[in-house]
């Protein structure tokens, strides 16, 4: 079975990478693909481009085994519309293979509104890890998508290829993209929210304003 954490990775965290090591490890996955989005269709323009924002993704997954980036929606044009990238991967993998599009319970909430969500139901197994902040029962429209299709357990996941719905409890990590953004634009480190080489690497481009804010912040101290 193969797990997908698709995002906008801007940049990527720990808040990503410890819960997808747990997923990974939980639903016993082969593999675990991350996908950084070209254009993320629900929300504006990411501050650093794809290339940036993918290449900060490889430096994170470095040193983990089974993890890996997949570039497949940085060359797609338009909104990087998740069943485009599943059919994708049905086409290469075919029907069998087990997938598992993984999300964080604040992504998993707005599924509803997601370009022919039930399609992506029918390509994958929906894989939701718990968010802080994100507590609740799902609304009606989710709710009505997902019934019948909650697994108990996970090994539900196992005997089919698609259309299970799962709830992993993972370490919760109050960790955002938005914050560490906030946080370098004010000149503030980001170090031990990222992995070491992309915080290294955030100082050495000056990506996110980090270098104008922290060299201000230097010169009005
Ligand atoms: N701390 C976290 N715990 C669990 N899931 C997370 C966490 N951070 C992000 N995710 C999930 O990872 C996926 C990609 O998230 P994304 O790249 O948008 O990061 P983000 O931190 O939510 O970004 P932003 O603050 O810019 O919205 C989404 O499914 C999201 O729910
Ligand atoms: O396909 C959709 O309509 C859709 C709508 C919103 C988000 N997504 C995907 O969900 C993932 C997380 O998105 P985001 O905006 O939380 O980074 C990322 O891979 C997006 O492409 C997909």
């Amino acid at each position: 079975m193969i797990g997908l954490l698709g995002g906008t990775f801007d940049p990527i965290h720990f808040g990503h990478l410890r819960p997808a090591l747990e997923i990974r490890d939980a639903l016993g996955l082969d593999e675990l693909r991350f996908l950084p989005c070209r254009i993320p269709p629900h929300r504006g323009t990411p501050r650093e481009s794809a290339q940036t924002r993918a290449a900060l993704v490889a430096q994170a997954l470095a040193d983990e085994a089974g993890f890996a980036l997949d570039r497949r929606e940085l060359g797609r044009e338009g909104p990087s519309y998740t069943v485009d990238t599943l059919e994708s991967f049905r086409a290469e993998l075919g029907a069998q293979v087990g997938l598992c599009w993984i999300m964080g319970r604040d992504a998993f909430n707005g599924l509803p509104k997601w370009h022919r969500p039930h399609d992506v139901l029918r390509l994958a197994h929906i894989v939701v890890a718990q968010r802080p902040g994100e507590e609740g029962e799902p609304g009606a429209a989710l709710a009505e998508m997902i019934a019948g299709r909650v697994s108990e357990s996970l090994t539900e996941l196992t005997q089919q290829p698609a259309g299970c719905v799962a709830f992993v409890d993972v370490t919760q990590l109050a960790i955002s993209a938005t914050m560490i953004r906030e946080a370098l634009a004010r000149g503030q480190s980001a170090r031990f929210l990222v992995p070491e080489r992309v915080w290294e690497t955030i100082r050495a481009e000056g990506l996110y304003g980090w270098k104008n804010a922290a060299t201000e912040a230097a010169n009005s101290g």
